[in-house]
């Protein structure tokens, strides 16, 4: 009974249900704009299809991403479910598989756009994991990518179910994701230096060392940060955009202090890692933003 339970929460841990619930939030974005941009309720049936799709196909790519690492993650994360040997790799694997297809056969009756969708994403998330993770940045700019197609995805399903085009607003959200999702992959970067060192990863700190990709960071962030007042200026998004924005800019700001007052390559890593948890409460609260925003 122990080891089933064991299985269980391990396999639950595969998934990053925290994450599953950040991108079913950010497909609400897309979802929500083209109900808003069309005069419709903002939320109706088909936001669960969409939801679950997004869900099964982005545990897919958590769980299909440990099996790849399983090596690196024995140095720097042994606590994961696969070097912990809470689950068989081959288990994990089997149930990857599952997952990317209950994705895809889920978007069967959405019509071809949205099944082809799924599938590019679903294999962008293999590949990634696969090995477009070692080329570094450009691996950065894959998940980057495949997290703002969450708002694009969500802004498609609703516009082929009311027969409607995607508005181009969709693209503004899945921008600010874009960038977001960018600058924290770097800064992981910075606190998985000295595994992805010894498997070859070439992201930006190891290609030019961590203090040159906290700059990099900052950069991306901080751009995210000066651009993130304009959407509640083009009238689309309401008072409640600008609270949580201002979250998502705090957690930004607190990181980015955090990283420069980090005086030592040891203490900048210590940094970089706590960074990593607070620009995904910031993910939570952007998510939030722009969907709130639009009541
Ligand atoms: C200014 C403003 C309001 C910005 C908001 C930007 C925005 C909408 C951010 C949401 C980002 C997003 C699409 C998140 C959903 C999917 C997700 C959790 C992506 C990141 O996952 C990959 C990451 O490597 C996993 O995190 P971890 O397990 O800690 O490595
Ligand atoms: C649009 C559709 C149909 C699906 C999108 C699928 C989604 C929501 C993807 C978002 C999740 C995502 C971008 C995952 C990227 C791959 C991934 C597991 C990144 C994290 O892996 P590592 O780079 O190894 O870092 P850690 O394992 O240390 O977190
Ligand atoms: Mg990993």
């Amino acid at each position: 009974m122990a080891r089933v339970v064991r299985l269980l929460k391990g396999i639950a841990e595969l998934t990053r249900p925290h994450n599953l619930l950040v991108a079913a939030v950010t497909t609400l974005i897309g979802y929500g704009l083209v109900s808003k941009a069309y005069g419709y309720q903002l939320i109706e049936d088909t936001f669960a299809q969409a939801a679950l799709i997004v869900i099964l196909v982005a545990a897919a790519g958590y769980v299909i991403n440990d099996y790849y690492d399983i090596e690196t993650d024995r140095v720097a994360k042994p606590w994961r479910p696969l070097v912990s040997g809470a689950v068989q790799p081959n288990v994990a694997r089997i149930l990857a598989y599952i997952l990317f297809l209950s994705g895809i056969i889920a978007s069967t009756n959405l019509g071809p756009c949205v099944v082809v969708f799924v599938i590019v994403n679903a294999i962008l998330l293999h590949e990634y994991s696969r090995w477009v993770k070692k080329t570094g940045f450009i691996g950065n700019m894959v998940v980057a990518l495949n997290s703002a197609a969450t708002i694009i995805f969500g802004g498609l399903v609703r516009s082929v179910e009311l027969e409607v085009k995607v508005p181009y607003s969709v693209l503004l959200p899945a921008v600010y994701a874009f960038l977001f999702v960018l600058g924290r992959e770097v800064v992981k970067g910075i606190e998985d230096v000295e595994g992805d060192k010894r498997v070859g990863i070439s992201t930006v700190a190891v290609k030019c060392g961590v203090v040159c990709a906290r700059r990099v960071a900052a950069l991306l962030l901080g751009l995210v940060v000066a651009i993130s007042p304009l959407p509640a200026v083009t009238g689309l998004y309401n008072w409640l955009y600008v609270a949580f924005a201002a979250i998502v800019d705090v957690s930004i700001a607190v990181s980015l202090i955090n990283l420069y007052r980090a005086s030592s390559y040891h203490e900048l890593i210590v940094e970089a890692r706590r960074a990593r948890s607070l620009l995904k409460l910031g993910f939570l609260a952007g998510g939030v933003a722009f969907t709130a925003g639009l009541l």
